[in-house]
């Protein structure tokens, strides 16, 4: 049967630790790999990490930089020069591809999010692999993913995949870094969100050198990608092929168990394609209603409001102490969710002078993270 599959590949594994040159094997293994799941009848996105690390071995820099502009700067010619590798790799094997570079706020606007679709489903339609990566050059710090294995669950989610393979410098996930913790133990099996948080993993500071997320931005993907109901394995970069033995039921690398029924299109957009403008502290009542009685958000159990956001912007619903619940669009600005937070709804019109909505996130528009 014909899957989806999205398959990110990160730095760590794309060019060789010591040198920062490109794992010229490793890459052409891939494009091989996904060449042939192409032929096997299954759509395939490529999302590409390398850009930064490639500009820089192709301008003998021996750092990732930390300066914005020389950051942007360098990813414009790494970008080019990964993506010539890829087409002649992938070319030499009949197979075509596409460059997508994305921006944060290319996914804010629903009418550009659509269409973000749209063209995915194009392509895939054609029989090309889209080769994904944030576009680095253009994308500003408050509008960034920031790092590609959250763009990847994001593009697994909006095109409602089968898979998702993040590909990485380890195995699989440990309880905590091996490299700084050997006794660590594997982990082969995460099977829902729940037993997710009670793994209680450690994932240390950083990533690898040239990587940018470490394991805690793979693990957040995970639960972005299996909550839209994408199985997602994080697994090593260094041997594309298992991606064929996975699919055909190897347990290598770490699964993650897709949720039984995924949260719909239009509420994963709410949670992970907007930007949260603001965040609102709810009382032990309002948390229970909208996250146990799947009820609405009312004013009366705001305690505290933080941000300055519009109307129908999203917002996060957090508890106490700042641990969000929820996101939802909100039906009141911040200025006049200032003056009603806490009071009871029949109370709105006389605090503001007019009528409003009874809620101040619909439940329709609220979706638990
Ligand atoms: N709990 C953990 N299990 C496995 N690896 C971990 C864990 N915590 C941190 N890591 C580190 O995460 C690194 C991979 O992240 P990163 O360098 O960002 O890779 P990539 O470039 O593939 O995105 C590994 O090299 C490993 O040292
Ligand atoms: N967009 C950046 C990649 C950011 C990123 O997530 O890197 P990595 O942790 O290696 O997957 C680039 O192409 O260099």
């Amino acid at each position: 049967m014909t899957k989806t599959i999205v398959v990110k590949i990160g730095t760590s594994s794309l060019t060789q630790p010591e040198t920062g040159q490109l794992a010229l094997s490793t890459i052409a293994t891939l494009a091989e790999t996904l060449s042939d799941l192409r032929r096997q009848g299954h759509q395939v996105i490529l999302v590409s990490s390398g850009a930064v690390g490639v500009g820089c071995a192709r301008l003998g820099l021996t750092e990732r930089p930390k300066a914005i502009a020389l950051k942007q700067a360098v990813a414009a010619v790494g970008q080019g020069r990964l993506m010539r590798v890829y087409d002649d790799l992938f070319t030499t094997l009949q197979q075509p591809i596409a460059q997508v570079l994305l921006t944060r706020s290319d996914l804010v606007q629903r009418s550009r999010y659509l269409n973000i679709y749209n063209t995915f489903r194009e392509l895939l339609g054609l029989g090309v692999i889209p080769v994904v990566n944030e576009n680095d050059t253009v994308a500003v710090d408050e509008l960034k993913f920031g790092d590609n294995d959250t763009l990847s669950a994001l593009v697994a989610s909006l095109v409602e995949a089968d898979w998702l393979f993040l590909l990485t410098d380890v195995d699989r996930l440990y309880s905590a870094d091996p490299r700084s913790v050997p006794d660590a133990q594997p982990i082969a099996l995460v099977s829902s969100i729940k037993e997710l948080a009670e793994l209680q993993i450690q994932t240390g500071a950083q990533g690898s050198q040239w990587g940018t997320g470490g394991m805690v931005t793979k693990i957040s993907a995970a639960r972005i990608a299996i909550a839209a109901g994408v199985r997602t394995v994080i697994t090593q970069g260094r041997y594309p092929r298992n991606i064929e033995k996975i699919i055909a039921g190897e347990a290598i690398g770490t699964h993650f168990e897709p949720q039984p029924e995924p949260t719909s299109a239009r509420k994963r957009w709410i949670a992970y394609g907007l930007v949260p403008m603001g965040k609102l502290y709810l009382d032990a009542g309002a948390i229970a209603a909208i996250s146990q009685s799947g009820k609405s958000l009312l004013a009366a159990g705001i305690k505290a409001v933080e941000g300055e956001f519009d109307t129908q912007e999203a917002v996060q619903l957090c508890d106490r102490e700042g641990n969000e619940i929820a996101r939802g669009l909100v039906n009141y600005n911040s200025e006049e969710l200032q003056k009603i937070r806490g009071c009871h709804s029949r109370e709105i019109p006389q605090i503001l002078g007019y009528g409003g909505a009874e809620t101040v996130v619909h439940r329709d528009n609220l979706v638990l993270t």
